[in-house]
C-alpha cells in the first residue's frame, strides 16, 4: 500500500515524542522531552500550545478528570488542563540525576505505566512502573536500557514493550487483575539501517504499529508472529512515536527527534522534529484516560 505522509507541523522539536490523540477534545497532544515542554495542536486550526515543563517530560496520560499525569525526570505528577503542577503520585525508581522517564502509556483499567532511559548507558537500568488512582506507584518490570514501545493489546491479554538500543520487543500476558505474567520475546530486529523500535501504539485490529528509530519508517507487527505486515516510509530517519487520531482514528499521527543529530545529518532530513499525519485504512483505539 503507498502512503501520503505529511508534515502537519513544524515543530523542529528536539525529541518530539508520546503522541496522544484526544477524543475528548478532538486534538493531538505530544511532548518536547528535551524542551521540555507539553504540546497541543489542534488539526483543525493549526494551532500548537505549548505548555512548559519543569523538567523532562518522557510521557503524559490523559485524566478522566481533566489535565494530565506526567512523567518527568524526577518524578510522576497530576497537572490540571494547562499542565500546572498539582501533586506528586509517583517517584522516578533509579537516580534521576541519570535517569529520566520516557514512554508510557495508560492502561485499560485506568492506571499510567512510564518507564525510563538509564543514561549512562552501562548496564540495563531502566525500570517500568505503574501507578494506580488509588495511590500504589510500583516498579513492575526492568531489565531494559531504554523503556520504550508500551502498548495495551485491545484483547487486554498482553503487554508489549520494547528496549530500543537492544532492538528487541517483548511482550507480557497480562491476568484477570491486570497484573502482568513472565515476559517473552517476540521479535528481535535485525540490526541496520531498518531501524530499532520506538514509540508504538495497537490498532483497533489488534495489530501493533512502531516508529522505527534511525530506521525512517512505521512498522505494522502482527501480534502473534512479531512479522512486519506492513510498513510506512518516512521522509525523517528518527521517528519516536505514533498514535492514531482524527474523527474516524484512521489519521497516524507521527512524532520525531533531532536530538544528537549532525549538522549534515539535519541538512539531508531538515524536517527532523516536525510532527507528522498520514491516512491509514485501520483505525486505532480511543486513548485510556487516567482514573484519577
Ligand atoms: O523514546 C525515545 O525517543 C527516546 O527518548 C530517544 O532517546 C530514543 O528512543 C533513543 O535515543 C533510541 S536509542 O537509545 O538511540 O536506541
Amino acid at each position: 500500500m503507498s502512503y501520503q505522509v505529511e508534515s502537519v507541523l513544524n515543530a523542529q522539536a528536539h525529541l518530539g515524542e508520546c503522541a496522544i490523540w484526544s477524543e475528548r477534545e478532538q486534538v493531538f497532544y505530544w511532548v518536547d522531552i528535551l524542551a521540555p515542554a507539553l504540546n497541543r495542536f489542534d488539526p483543525a486550526t493549526g494551532e500548537n500550545r505549548v505548555y512548559p515543563m519543569p523538567a523532562h517530560i518522557g510521557c503524559f496520560g490523559l485524566r478522566e478528570n481533566g489535565g494530565f499525569i506526567v512523567a518527568l525526570r524526577n518524578g510522576i505528577f497530576l497537572t490540571d488542563a494547562e499542565g500546572n503542577i498539582e501533586k506528586q503520585v509517583g517517584d522516578n525508581p533509579t537516580d534521576h540525576s541519570k535517569s529520566r522517564f520516557n514512554d508510557g502509556h495508560v492502561d485499560l483499567s485506568g492506571n499510567f505505566w512510564a518507564g525510563t532511559i538509564w543514561e549512562p548507558r552501562d548496564h540495563k537500568g531502566g525500570k517500568l512502573v505503574r501507578v494506580k488512582p488509588t495511590g500504589e506507584c510500583e516498579v513492575m518490570a526492568g531489565d531494559v536500557l531504554v523503556s520504550n514501545g508500551l502498548g495495551f493489546s485491545p484483547d487486554g491479554k498482553w503487554m508489549f514493550h520494547t528496549d530500543t538500543p537492544n532492538h528487541v520487543l517483548y511482550r507480557y500476558p497480562v491476568d484477570a487483575d491486570g497484573n502482568i505474567g513472565e515476559r517473552e520475546v517476540l521479535r528481535e530486529f535485525e540490526r541496520g539501517t531498518g531501524g530499532r523500535p520506538d514509540g508504538a501504539a495497537f490498532d483497533s485490529e489488534g495489530y501493533y504499529w512502531t516508529a522505527m528509530f534511525d530506521g525512517g519508517r512505521v512498522l505494522r507487527i502482527h501480534p502473534e508472529t512479531g512479522e512486519t505486515v506492513d510498513e510506512i516510509k518516512l521522509p525523517v530517519r528518527w521517528p519516536t512515536m505514533v498514535a492514531f487520531g482524527g474523527p474516524d482514528l484512521k489519521t497516524l499521527y507521527i512524532t520525531s527527534s533531532r536530538e544528537n543529530r549532525s549538522a549534515e545529518e539535519l541538512a539531508e532530513y531538515p524536517l527532523s522534529g516536525n510532527v507528522f499525519a498520514v491516512r491509514v485504512n485501520v483505525a486505532g483505539r480511543p486513548e485510556p484516560l487516567y482514573r484519577g
